[in-house]
């Protein structure tokens, strides 16, 4: 392929101004029927989002992915979203136990509003079986099917039915996945976005790789509907991961959902453990994002998120941070 870049390789043109306060950019999409503040959602995974963050996130407008890691309370984390009046999103696997879940969820007349298809190499059979399956048994729920890393691959996915397929295999912070297998997307994430963007006819979910704010805007000059980040949401007072203390300064967990830690064995590990500085409230970062991504916009010469989509852009051979650190 050519042109393959990853996200630190890429600088955005400015374009001229079209409004007098970055206050005026509307960084809202709609996604799955559902108009959210930001075109980010936090990683479904353990350490990162759990009941409470959900709950905040729904309720702010923001939208959100439950982790499929404690399968026993999912059915009644989508009754307690719904009886609140909120969306439910949810993830599944592609296990046997998981198409039981389908059909309880159906005979129970609970239809989550999303639900997504979460396994480490999304161009399979298994994938496409159980799209079909949600799709038969719960036919109104926006299903985002993945994680792929090439255009036949998004195609396929779309075809079985899938509303909007996430892409990113191996670019993850407390992912060893291109260590272990020398398989996937990491090191050229956002040109594989792009590439697998030209084939997609629905929408795109960018997920692993997102390091700094404006990686997001890059994400959707490329193509991305939505941005999944992991490490970025890790490390806030609210994030679920145990919080230790080092030379006097606080860090929270963050591992990989196959980690061992995660697994609780050694099978197919293909994640890790790192430590992330504490970062205070999730809202403060949430507002942050909010306000850098207003000003991507502002620079894109619009007052839109779509504004984005149509900037030019050079490759800058040698690392746009010539060596500095993000903050
Ligand atoms: N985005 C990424 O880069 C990656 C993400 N992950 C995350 O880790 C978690 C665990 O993922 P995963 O192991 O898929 O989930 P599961 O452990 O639930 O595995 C899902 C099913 O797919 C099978 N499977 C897994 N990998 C492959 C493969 N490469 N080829 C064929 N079959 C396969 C498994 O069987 P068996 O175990 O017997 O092979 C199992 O039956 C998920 O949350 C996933 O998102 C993991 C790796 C990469
Ligand atoms: N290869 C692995 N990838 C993983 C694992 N657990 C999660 N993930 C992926 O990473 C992103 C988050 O990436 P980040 O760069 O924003 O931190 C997440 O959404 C998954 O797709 C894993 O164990 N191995």
């Amino acid at each position: 392929m050519e042109n393959v870049f990853d996200y630190e390789d890429i600088q955005l043109i400015p374009a001229k101004s079209i409004v007098n306060s970055r206050s005026e950019c509307d960084t809202t999409v709609t996604f799955g029927g559902r108009t959210f503040k930001l075109p980010v959602v936090p990683a479904n995974m353990q350490t990162i989002i759990d009941e409470k963050i959900a709950i905040y996130l729904a309720e702010n407008n923001y939208f959100y992915i439950m982790h499929r890691f404690q399968p026993e309370t999912r059915l009644s984390f989508v009754k307690d979203m719904q009886s609140r009046g909120l969306y439910a999103s949810i993830s599944v696997g592609v296990k046997e136990e998981e198409y039981r879940f389908i059909e309880e969820l159906a005979a129970e007349n609970l239809t989550p509003e999303y639900i997504t298809i979460d396994i480490a190499h999304g161009h399979s059979n298994a994938v496409i079986n159980m799209i079909q399956h949600i799709k038969k048994y719960l036919p109104s729920s926006f299903v985002i099917a993945g994680n792929v890393g090439t255009p036949e691959a998004v195609r396929e996915l779309e075809h079985a039915g899938a509303d909007a397929t996430k892409v990113g295999i191996g670019p993850g912070k407390v992912c060893i996945t291109k260590i272990k297998t020398g398989f996937g997307t990491g090191g050229w994430q956002l040109a594989a976005l792009r590439w697998c963007a030209k084939a997609a006819s629905k929408p795109i979910i960018a997920d692993g790789g997102i390091r700094t704010h404006g990686d997001i805007a890059k994400s959707i000059r490329f193509g991305a509907a939505m941005v999944m980040i992991g490490s970025l949401f890790a490390g806030h007072e609210e994030s679920p991961g145990e919080t230790v203390e080092k030379d006097g300064e606080l860090y929270k967990e963050y591992f990989g959902s196959a980690s061992e830690f995660q697994k609780g064995e050694k099978r197919n590990v293909e994640g890790k453990k790192m430590y992330v500085k504490y970062k205070g409230p999730l809202k403060d970062t949430l507002i942050e994002m909010e306000q850098d991504l207003q000003s991507s916009i502002s620079y894109a010469g619009g007052n839109k998120l779509s504004a984005i989509r149509n900037v030019d852009y050079v490759i800058v051979k040698n690392s746009i941070f010539n060596g500095d650190k993000v903050y």
